[in-house]
Order: structure tokens, then sequence, then C-alpha cells
């Protein structure tokens, strides 16, 4: 442990390959017994099933939710970014979800420098949250929200404004309306405490504000117009109401609008103005911990000098995250809680020790690959040895429209990369079981794990041709499950006869597979770990690349 050096040792039994190993995670490929809500199952996964049923040694599946991936408890699903926090890590880090509920817990939260800066703006003028309005614990809780909100409060906060983004992602559809009426209900007690705290702003997250990787600056301005300048082109008094009447079908046989997609809504007074624009003066503070979604928010409250969209009004106020979104860029300068520490990951191993890589995926994941894979870390190591690639996603519409996404392209630059012969490791994501699976539409989820199958197989045959090796596998579960079950007997849960619509991720394992020509003799996966997660994929492609893993790492999977 410690120290400084990065250089890996060669390995006692596996050779440095001479030609590139493939990893490729699946996002949101789980593992489950055959169900007509399992879309894997349901697909056409010729390749991914003899991966599993021909080579026993070479195959097998891992925990990829709760405490193996750092979140607080094993009722916590997996989620990309502690999924490929820990496949890149090779070491479980406890997570943004988990220093959250500590810092709040034991109140530390309101000793630190983050809310010191925050509290005096916020008791002068109005204190403003924004953040997912979900019990998720994906990017945010709402327990963690009310318990900031109570502590504002209790240190003399007068004035709170919420500023709420829709879920229906990692919730169940519909849930939008309780949260909404508890946030309703909640606020509305600190009332006798001479605390005025309002719902202000909101809408669906994946149209306001929670855009990520840059796919789509517009969302993040229709959130800055409904958070900041009390803009949206819908208006209510009252927030649930807003919900309700915006979640309606707009003409008769019309589909309900998901929560993900409720339009951006301002909440009026009698006199038809916004209660709570932000003002000069005012604290501002993002209540999501986890980073992706929120970085270009921050981007647009911290950067004076700012071109995506025009803001308007850049109003002078105090800012800042739950957590630090960008360590690198030390985006937002402030924080309320410090974020989990990441260091000594495969990929600066690999880098320092002159790994070549090529990391693709397209927009809505490319981070997954790159940022997560590295530790939360933007920048490459080494921009000589390492390729980021990003593939631009479609725009504004729901995957389920066009559920291939581009595998198609990711597929051909990966074959490139492996053909090229300039990259040691290349590492490609593939997001299509997880983005097709969150909008729960089960036969387009059908069709994007059958298209993601054939990509797998034009990969494996590139890799054959060129006689490198691969890893595959996935950072947590979404698609092979999509309804909701009664959690004792696991049976499909239904409402007025249609069964309620899984748009979530799963606690579901996840499968691992290795092989082609160029894996050395004799390495399988070993069987005596009792319970391998994600973080040991990590040094097992340290070993499948020839070196021996750093001891800061778990154990690896391989028997050689
Ligand atoms: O951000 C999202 O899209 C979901 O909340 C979680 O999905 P991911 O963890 O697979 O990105
Ligand atoms: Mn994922
Ligand atoms: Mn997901």
């Amino acid at each position: 442990m410690g120290g400084t050096n990065f250089q890996l040792k060669p390995h006692s039994k596996i050779p440095k390959p001479q030609k590139p190993l493939l990893v490729v995670v699946l996002d949101g490929w789980g593992q489950a017994a055959d169900d007509e809500y399992n879309a894997i199952s349901r697909a056409e996964t010729p390749c991914m099933d003899s991966l599993r049923e021909s080579r026993p040694e070479k195959w097998m599946l891992l925990k990829a939710h709760g405490t193996a991936v750092g979140l607080p408890s094993d009722d916590d699903m997996g989620n990309s970014e502690v999924g490929h926090n820990a496949l890149g890590a090779g070491q479980v880090v406890s997570q943004g979800a988990s220093l959250v509920d500590k810092s709040l817990e034991t109140g530390q939260l309101f000793n630190l420098d983050g809310w010191k800066y925050l509290e005096p703006a916020a008791k002068e003028h109005t204190l403003h949250l924004i953040g997912l309005l979900s019990d998720g614990g994906v990017h945010s809780r709402y327990d963690q929200l009310w318990l900031l909100i109570q502590g504002a409060a209790e240190r003399g906060v007068k004035r709170i404004r919420v500023h709420t983004l829709t879920d229906g992602r990692d919730t169940e559809d519909g849930t939008s309306v309780k949260f909404m009426e508890q946030l309703q209900k909640d606020l509305k007690s600190l009332e006798g405490k001479g605390c005025d705290a309002r719902i202000a702003s909101g809408g669906g997250r994946m149209i306001t504000t929670m855009d990520r990787y840059e796919s789509d600056w517009n969302v993040v301005k229709r959130g800055w117009e409904a958070h900041v300048l009390g803009e949206a082109p819908n208006k209510f008094k009252d927030p649930v109401d807003a919900i309700k009447t915006l979640k309606k079908p707009k003409e008769a046989g019309g589909k309900p609008v998901s929560d993900q997609w409720i339009p951006p809504f301002v909440i009026v007074d009698d006199d038809g103005q916004a209660v709570g624009t932000i003002q000069d003066g005012d604290a501002v503070a993002i209540f999501n911990f986890r980073a992706d979604r929120v970085v270009e928010l921050s981007k647009a409250f911290e950067y004076k000098d700012f071109k995506q969209f025009d803001r308007k009004r850049y109003p002078d106020v105090r800012f800042a995250g739950m957590m630090q979104y960008d360590g690198e860029l030390k985006l937002p300068k402030h924080f309320l809680v410090p974020p989990p520490a990441i260091s000594r990951t495969t990929g600066e191993f690999l880098a320092r020790s002159g790994v070549s890589t090529f990391a693709c995926s397209e927009s809505q994941k490319i981070g997954h690959v790159t940022f997560f894979w590295n530790g939360n870390r933007a920048a490459p190591f080494d921009s000589k040895l390492e390729t980021f690639h990003e593939v631009p996603s479609d725009q504004n519409i729901p995957f389920n429209e066009k559920p291939a996404m581009q595998s198609a392209k990711i597929t051909a630059l990966g074959i490139e990369a492996l053909k090229s012969g300039k990259y040691d490791q290349v590492r490609l994501n593939f997001p299509n079981p997880d983005m097709v699976g969150h909008t729960g539409d089960l036969e387009a989820t059908i069709s994007a794990c059958s298209t993601v199958d054939k990509c797998v197989k034009e990969l494996l045959e590139a890799v054959e041709e060129v006689g490198g090796s691969w890893l595959v596998t996935a950072d947590h579960g979404n698609a092979e499950d999509m309804v909701q079950r009664d959690k004792k007997t696991g049976k499909p849960l239904m409402a007025d006869g249609q069964p309620r619509i899984l748009t979530s991720h799963t606690l579901n394992p996840v499968p691992v597979a290795i092989g082609g020509p160029g894996l050395a003799k004799g390495v399988k996966f070993r069987t005596d770990l009792k319970e391998p997660g994600l973080a040991n994929v990590g040094p097992t492609i340290i070993n499948l690349l020839g070196f021996e893993a750093p001891d800061n790492m778990v154990p690896t999977l391989l028997s050689a």
C-alpha cells in the first residue's frame, strides 16, 4: 500500500499479451431466471448464451449492488457510477450516498466549510435547494433532503425554496406525486417554526436540468429558466397540481407523460409571480450526491464566463454542491460533504506502466468508461497512451423509439481500434439495455438486448481474427427484470389489471466472461472467492494485460 510507484510488475504466469484485450461493459445487463418480464432471456442472445453455457470455467456472476460497490446497504440497487468506479478502481470505496448519510446523521455536515460558506447568505436571504426528488438512492434520497432542510431551519434559515426534478427512472413511474405531496407537507410543518419553505419549480429529470456529459445543453437551459429566472411554459399555484396536470395525456387516448419527462414548471403566487426565483445574495445548493447529471448545472452557476446557453440573468449567489462533482476542475469550489477519494485505480497503474487504451461509448455513457472508470477523473492520465472517443447520442428522443441507439457505431469503432494495432486495451460501454430499460418499454428493451448481443458477437469475432483476448461484463442489472415484484413471493405486482413496470436498476448479479485466442494457457476463473463483486474485475484486467495487480486492490478473479 501507499507510495507513488505506479509501475506494475510483470505477472509471474501470464505473459504480456501481444494482441489487444477487449473490455466490454453491457450497461444494465443483469442475470435473472427466465421470465416474461426478463427482456434479456426474451431477446435473441445466442452470443451471450453461448458464453454462459459452454465455458463454465470462464463465466461467472458478480455482485453489483449494495455494499459490494460501496453503497449504504444491500437494499441499494447498483448503478453506473458506483459500478464503473468499482470496475475501474479494483477497490470498494464508500460512495457518496454513504458519506452523505453519515455526515447528516452525525450533524457533521453543518460544521464543515461548505455549509459555513452558504449559511450567512441562507440566513440573510433565501436558501435554494435543487435536485432529484426520489428515494432511488442513485443520485439523491428524499430522507437526506429532508434532514438538510430541517438542519437549515434549525440553524435559523427563514426562507427556503426547493426546485424539484421528478424521477420515475430510479423509482416507479407515478411516484413523483407521492414525493411532491410528502415534501409539501413536510415544508408546511416548518411554518410554525418561523421558516417559510416552499416548492418553487420543477420538471422531469430527462428534459429539465439533469443532462449528462453535455449530451444536450437545452435540458440544463430549461432548468436554469425555471429555477433561476422563474420562467417556464407551465405555471401553477400548487406543485402537486402541476405534476398531476402535466402527467395527463394531452389528447384523449394519449399515453400519460412519464415522471421523467414532465415538462418544466414554475410555481406562482396569486399575482402570477414566481415564488422562488434565484436572486443576488441567495444561497444555492444542489442536493444530488452523484456527479454526472449535475456537473453542467454546476458550471452554469459557477462560471462567470459561460457560453453553452444564454443565462439571461446571472445572479451573484453563494453556490455549493452536495459534493465536489469534479475533483480536477474543483467543481464546484464549495461542497457540503467531501466526495469519496478514489485513487490508485487500474487506469492510473496501466497508463503509468505504458499500456495504451481506447475507451469509447456514446455521449450518454462516455463518462462511465472514462470519468467513473478512472475514479471520477475526466482527463486521461497520459494523453499519448489514452484515447477517449465519444459517439454523439440522439438528442431529445426517448430511447425506446430507437433502441439500437449508437451501438453500430460503437461496434465499428471498437473493431477498428482492435485491428489498428495501436491499442493494448479497447474498452467499450453499450448503453442500450440500461437506457432502454429505464423507459419501461419491454418490447423495445428486448430489441435493445438482441442488438447488443449481435454487437458483442461481431466484436468477439474481431478479437478472434486479431488473436487477442476479451472480458465481457456489466455494471448492474436493469433489463433482466422489467416488473415490480412482491418482495416475498417474487410475483409481478399488478395495478388495474396491468403489470407495474420497473424502470429502475435491480439488485441482480451481473455476468463476467473471459476468452479469446490471446488468453494465456490455463487461465480460468477461480472458485474460492466468497462474494466476488465488480471490484474484482479491476485486478483481473491488470492480470490479463500481463501484470501482477497492486496490493491496494481486492483479489483477482483469475486462477492462473
Ligand atoms: O442517471 C441515470 O440515468 C439513472 O439514474 C441511473 O442510470 P445509470 O446509473 O445506469 O447511469
Ligand atoms: Mn449503468
Ligand atoms: Mn441506468
